[in-house]
């Protein structure tokens, strides 16, 4: 008998300590890594006798057994990412500062640390010795998540601002720092702040106050070395860690006579657990209204030409755009003046690529805009005139951006290889588009990127309200043809689907 063949989930570390009250530590993040889906190993570097109250003793393993599992593992079982947490013993540390030098490179990795020196039950694991060789692991992390005394603690300049402390940890060799905002008292939101050579931005999310919020700062790394191991970019798998941690305190639970326990769930997919981006290029709220879509967007085909306008669009097309790269000024101009003017004689309706400022003075249906092209667009001017805006992304940090700014829909791009246009970014894949659309359910979403009729279906099963194609059509020997076939499979997979969900 054949069994199906799962894809296999990727292996994370976790190199910690033992909390015996289950709600931190090793226990945490194996939580953490199951429920993101990843096979979790652990390094045992000591066992706490703890419960919801104190941490009564403490005791390290010895080094030997501790270099042991580290090597028992990578020779079986190497890992995808490593999170690093609580190291109480400067022997231990010292070994594995040697240990990751040696095998890092090699084995290519990333590595997330969340620096534990005191635990929140007010007990200090800091000495001076543990701390100078947290400062020589720095160069050997991906990442760092110090929270406030921590990161003054490992900057030795607790009075100066967060970013300098931050900046600082990045000039001692962390590849970047996250300084977690929850120390600071003052404030009924929580902003993280996340620093390295190429980027700055804060991480914003209401504060949940809660007693069961023990092991936070385990599980946000564990979910962060997750989301790396699954592959996703850095900055987004900041925003996968901190949306899986605001879902985990929210639905915590009480345990003994002090601080609860986080529950642990599944990949977070609601909008209201994930942050609030600030940083060059966002705004944290939508602050202008985009005109509606006013019906599902359907197949969507993107063209280069009036003329392929002439053809597609006495076949009634959902929505259609026009994407011209080439041609000068003035015969852009022209097409998009000759195309809005078809699409009113159709009464269909037409996006614009790029062009916005032709846009609004011919008064087409929308403007399609990529991130790039935000940073230039006069977007209150497109609102004013009533166009719906569409927004390319292609990361939950575009996603996220995208929507912070209110438009009438998203695409989520480029689901597969494309052989269109050249892309910066990596296909997304079907999963991902999942997590995506499922983020976006209160706003219409379109999937691009490679797309055809033989994985049409598949696409459509995410959940995207319209599929937008260029090659699927104008590539086609009939694309007449094609365009009708895409379309009226589109229509019944949407069907098969709804009645999929319902059922
Ligand atoms: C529906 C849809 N999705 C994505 C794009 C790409 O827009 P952008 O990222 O601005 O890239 P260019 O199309 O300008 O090369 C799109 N046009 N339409
Ligand atoms: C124009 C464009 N934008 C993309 C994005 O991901 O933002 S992918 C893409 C090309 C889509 O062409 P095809 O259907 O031939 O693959
Ligand atoms: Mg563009």
């Amino acid at each position: 008998m054949h069994r199906p063949v799962a894809d296999p989930k990727p292996v994370v570390w976790t190199i910690a300590s033992s909390d015996s009250g289950g709600g931190a530590g090793i226990q945490a993040d194996l939580h953490t890594f199951n429920a993101l889906g990843c096979h979790g190993c652990s390094v045992i570097a000591a066992i706490t006798a703890q419960n919801s109250t104190d941490v009564l003793s403490t005791e390290a393993v010895s080094p030997a057994i501790f270099i042991a599992q580290l090597n028992c593992l990578l020779n079986d079982l190497p890992p995808k990412a490593i999170k690093i947490g609580l190291i109480p013993d400067v022997q231990l540390l010292q070994q594995l500062v040697l240990w990751l030098a040696e095998h890092k490179a090699k084995h290519r990795f990333s590595v997330i640390a969340d620096p534990v020196l005191s635990s929140s039950t007010g007990v200090n694991f800091a000495s001076e010795q543990l701390i100078s060789n947290w400062q020589q692991l720095l160069p050997l992390l991906d990442l760092i998540t110090p929270n406030l005394p921590e990161l003054a603690l490992l900057s030795g300049m607790p009075d100066a601002p967060v970013a300098s402390q931050a900046l600082l940890l990045t000039q001692a060799g962390a590849a970047a720092v996250l300084a977690k905002g929850g120390h600071n008292p003052d404030s009924t939101d929580i902003t993280d702040c996340y620093i390295s050579d190429s980027a700055s931005f804060g991480l914003t999310q209401p504060r949940i106050t809660t007693a069961n919020n023990h092991g936070t700062g385990c599980v946000l790394s564990s979910a962060i070395a997750v989301a790396c191991a699954h592959g996703y970019p850095l900055h987004d798998a900041l925003i996968v860690g901190r949306a899986y941690l605001q879902q985990a305190l929210a639905q915590g639970y009480p345990t003994g006579k002090g601080a609860g326990c986080l529950q642990h769930h599944s990949w977070p997919i609601d909008y209201r657990y994930f942050p609030k981006l600030h940083g060059p290029g966002t705004i944290p709220e939508p602050l202008l209204r985009f005109a509606s879509m006013a019906a599902p967007i359907g197949l969507y085909p993107i063209v280069d030409s009036v003329q392929w306008l002439k053809r597609l669009l006495p076949l009634e097309p959902d929505v259609i755009q026009l994407r011209i790269k080439l041609g000068s000024a003035s015969e852009i101009e022209q097409q998009v003046a000759q195309a809005v003017q078809l699409s009113n004689d159709y009464k269909l309706r037409l996006f614009i690529n790029d062009h916005w400022q032709l846009a609004i003075k011919y008064g087409a249906y929308g403007v399609h805009l990529g991130q790039q092209d935000l940073n230039e667009a006069d977007l209150p001017a497109i609102a004013a005139a009533g166009l719906r805006l569409g927004i390319s992304t292609h990361s939950y940090a575009e996603l996220l951006r995208a929507r912070q700014l209110g438009p009438s829909y998203i695409a989520l791009g480029h689901i597969f290889a494309t052989q269109t246009k050249q892309m910066p970014s990596r296909p997304q894949g079907l999963q991902r588009l999942v997590h995506y659309a499922a983020l976006c359910r209160d706003i219409p979403t379109v999937a691009i990127g490679g797309i055809d009729m033989l994985r049409l279906q598949a696409v459509v099963n995410c959940g995207v309200d319209g599929v937008a194609v260029v090659s699927a059509i104008t590539a086609q020997t009939d694309p007449e043809h094609a365009f009708v076939q895409l379309k009226n499979q589109f229509q019944q997979y949407k069907v098969e689907s709804r009645y999929a969900h319902n059922a």
